[in-house]
């Protein structure tokens, strides 16, 4: 079945496409990587997302607003991957959408909300669509994330050691598959989402993120400010959890700052790298980890990356592209393959990693242009993930 998956993360960037073949042989699932691209958001509605996230209010009209804008946009994305990854035809859409809010308290999570209206894609692409595939985790009682966890733990399965696969996008989360144990998969905290909101700060909005770590290199760690941003409850928390950007916000960094004042902003950034760097590497020798397999944006800075060695030592860090999962679109490929299992009748999720009750089918089917038919369900669940060759192209759409 080939299929394309649709990613927006929490950095709220761009929209991310990958396209895989996808089929499952004897408890194998083997994937076939098409190729990945990336197509930036329009201004308007990057800037209508970012006016909206938590702690903004927003009207009902901007909430019409957005799930339009996003449905159009990945539309538009999944357009150009039928044509130009897929030589013009596929089977599914799978579409996470754009999270906007997700809803804990006390550490449960009681709602959570990605737009961007499947009918857009499916109208466009005449294909049917898989949508809103963390609600039903939440519904049966876990936190709707990290949902990559199910990827992870077919694509580490056949490592030795404790290998995990961790994910520096906006929040960091980590998937762990030890030998004998049930697999975990959590988010440690931010990694990116306060040094971007740092640096937007700093520069009155000219610069989104630190680009390199340069300026974080060149700063030095304020430990007054890294106790305090430690002293989060968040971190002590046992898996499974769950956050987001409505916790990790610029006010929550000035409020920081406020108690711990840095007059240095290449110290607060510093400081914020090495926050992430000690709060993944804490998670991770909680849980014996020997190996970690890093993707996501953050893998780009070579600070972060050099603190996060620094932090392990011992542990073996290597991308994600070794497994053939090439970084970027990993999250995107995560995507196409829970569509693929939910089509198949089989459940994405990973409770010991979600805190579900049970492993439910994830998400929401729009048809096509055709009447809904679907295959026959699978005997059983998948135990290994193959990648099969590689990417055969990689496109970029101007940007991000
Ligand atoms: N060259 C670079 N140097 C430093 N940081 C970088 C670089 N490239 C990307 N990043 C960081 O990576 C972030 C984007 O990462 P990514 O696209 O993986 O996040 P996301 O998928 O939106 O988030 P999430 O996984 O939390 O949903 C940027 O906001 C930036 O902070
Ligand atoms: C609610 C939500 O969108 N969570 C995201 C977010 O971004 C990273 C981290 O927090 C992770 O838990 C999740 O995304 C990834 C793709 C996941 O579900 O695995």
């Amino acid at each position: 079945m080939r299929v394309i998956g649709l990613m927006s993360g929490t950095s709220y960037d761009a929209v991310e496409a990958a396209a895989a073949d996808l089929e499952l042989r004897d408890g194998t699932l083997v994937m076939r990587p098409l190729g990945h691209l990336s197509a930036p958001y329009p201004d308007r509605l990057r800037d209508l997302i970012a006016g909206s996230l938590p702690p903004a209010a927003v009207t009902m009209r901007a909430v019409a607003e957005l799930d339009t804008g996003i449905g159009q946009a990945f539309a538009d994305v999944a357009v150009r991957a039928v044509r130009e990854l897929c030589g013009g035809g596929a089977d599914l859409v799978v579409s996470h959408g754009q999270t906007l809010y997700h809803w804990v308290e006390d550490g449960a999570v009681r709602g959570t909300l990605q737009l961007g209206q499947p009918a857009w894609i499916a109208e466009a692409t005449g294909l049917p669509v898989v949508s809103d595939l963390r609600g039903r985790d939440v519904a049966a009682g876990g936190q709707g994330a990290p949902l990559v966890a199910m990827t992870d733990v077919l694509a580490l399965a056949a490592l030795p050691g404790v290998p995990a696969a961790l994910n520096l996008g906006g929040i960091a989360n980590v998937t762990v598959v030890a030998p004998g144990a049930e697999p975990l998969a959590f988010d440690t905290g931010p990694a990116n989402a306060l040094m971007d909101a740092a640096v937007r700060h700093f520069t009155d909005g000219a610069a989104a993120y630190d680009e390199d770590g340069r300026r974080a290199g060149a700063g030095r760690v304020d430990p007054a400010l890294l106790r305090v941003l430690l002293d989060d409850p968040y971190y002590g928390r046992p898996a499974p959890k769950s956050t987001g950007k409505e916790h990790f916000h610029l006010p929550y960094l000035l409020d920081a700052l406020a108690a711990a004042p840095v007059a240095e902003p290449d110290d607060v950034l510093a400081t914020l790298a090495r926050l992430t760097a000690v709060t993944v590497a804490d998670a991770c020798r909680a849980h014996g980890v020997t190996r970690l397999v890093v993707s996501g944006g953050g893998a780009r800075n070579p600070v972060l990356m050099g603190l996060l060695a620094e932090e392990l030592p011992g542990v073996a860090l290597g991308s994600s592209d070794a497994l053939g999962l090439p970084s970027d679109a990993k999250e995107a490929l995560a995507f196409a393959l829970l569509g693929f299992l939910t089509v198949n009748g089989l459940s994405g999720a990973v409770p010991s990693g979600t805190g579900a009750r049970r492993a439910a089918l994830l998400g929401t089917v729009t048809p096509g242009l055709e009447p809904l038919r679907l295959p026959e369900p699978a005997n059983e669940p998948p135990r290994l993930l193959r990648i099969a060759g590689g990417p055969r192209c990689e496109r970029n759409a101007g940007g991000a």
